[in-house]
């Protein structure tokens, strides 16, 4: 396991003063990393280069961290807390599994790429979907919830794929990450791609589009999440892959009439008067602020409204994971705020970022031409 301690500490539990030294250093590297322009510290090499070179290492995965002079790095999975080392046992409750009681490398090891999203349902289908893509064994209906001794998430594999729940909001989907990092970071599991597939309302554009997220930004259009931590405010950076968000763009023109953009998206805490509806329980604006608020959120770049990117982004962008959201929107905002789509067309919009992930995932192992 990759250790954020120095050798000469790894084997003590961490004491107080390590501890501080550690988020210290933390908090200076995320300040560091929120002034500086974003950039990638490895290059990746063009898809005929990368395909070669993950032939050679015996892998159809074509995405590999290459690093000067040709050298093939991995991209682990980090975990940064210095307690996690000293534990002997890790339980990933929410998950219902943990180090002792399953072989987490032997059944997430080959893990490459995770998709999640709010709903159980839609995930499972995903999962199902997916399996029948990659022309698996079997017709993948009766694929088993790995998480079924608990009703917080449900996640589904198959083959390179995971497929994870993660219910509505920031709290909902923190919790989740966390675990689910951990799961990836005990599993040994390396150069993976997080996508969250979601749902969304849309600003200015036609409902049924598809947005893929260049960056996550708050209720103040900024790109950050605060976490509380203690007492203290931690603002993290929400910058996503925009590699990442580029190629599942160039994927998305092989999709027929369905409508996919680049945009910022916005993330709140809140359905109802967090995204400025008029149909809550409560409101206390009015119509016209409503619209002046979105209509300054479409001004500043945001293209739709949902609820966990900035936390998907700020935790997958510090454990070294690939991550990008790509999400329909069901409405636009500055029309309506009541979702009154029949169920057909709802399932229909819910499934074009699977259908744009699918085809990505199949390119990305080398499968489309084969396939199609
Ligand atoms: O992934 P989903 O479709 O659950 O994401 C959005 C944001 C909230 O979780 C939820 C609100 O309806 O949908
Ligand atoms: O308007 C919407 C639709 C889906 N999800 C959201 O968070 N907002």
């Amino acid at each position: 396991m990759a250790s954020i301690l120095p050798a000469s500490n790894r084997s003590m539990r961490p004491d107080k003063n390590t501890y501080e030294r550690y988020t210290q250093t933390q908090a200076q590297a995320q300040t560091r990393k929120l002034k500086r322009k974003p950039r990638s510290v490895w290059r990746w090499r063009h898809s005929a280069e990368r395909c070669l070179l993950s032939r050679a290492c015996g892998t159809r995965l074509l995405k590999h961290t290459v690093a000067p002079r040709g050298r093939i790095r991995k991209r682990s999975v980090y975990v940064k807390n210095p307690y996690l080392e000293g534990m002997d046992e890790d339980i990933l409750y929410h998950l219902d599994l943990g180090t002792k009681t399953h072989n987490l490398p032997a059944m997430f090891g080959d893990v490459k790429f995770v998709c999640v999203g709010g709903s159980p349902n839609r995930m499972k289908a995903f999962a199902q979907f997916m399996h029948k893509e990659l022309r698996l064994e079997g017709d993948g209906e009766d694929i088993e919830d790995i998480c079924a001794g608990t009703d917080r998430y449900c996640m589904f594999k198959t083959g390179p794929v995971l497929s994870v729940s993660h219910g509505m909001g920031i709290p909902s989907i923190s919790i989740m990450l966390h675990e689910l990092i951990k799961l990836l970071h005990h599993a040994r599991c390396c150069d993976v791609t997080i996508i969250r597939i979601g749902t969304s309302g849309g600003i200015g554009i036609a409902p049924g589009s598809v947005v893929i997220t260049d960056t996550a930004v708050d209720s103040f259009f900024k790109p950050r999440f605060e976490q509380v931590i203690l007492d203290n405010v931690v603002t993290r950076s929400t910058e996503l892959d925009k590699e990442l968000a580029n190629d599942l763009f160039n994927c998305s023109r092989e999709i027929p009439n369905v409508p996919t953009l680049i945009g910022h998206t916005m993330c709140t805490y809140d359905f109802y008067e967090g995204q400025g509806r008029l149909d809550g329980a409560l409101c206390s604006f009015s119509r016209e602020k409503k619209l002046d608020y979105l209509k300054r959120a479409y001004r500043a770049g945001v293209r739709n409204i949902e609820m966990e990117s900035t936390v998907f982004a700020a935790m997958c962008g510090l454990c070294g994971l690939r991550a990008a959201v790509v999400c329909v929107t069901l409405l636009d905002r500055l029309e309506s705020d009541q979702i009154n789509l029949s169920h057909d067309v709802l399932l229909e919009y819910q499934q074009r970022p699977q259908l744009l992930i699918s085809n990505f995932i199949k390119k990305q192992l080398g499968l489309c031409d084969q396939m199609s």
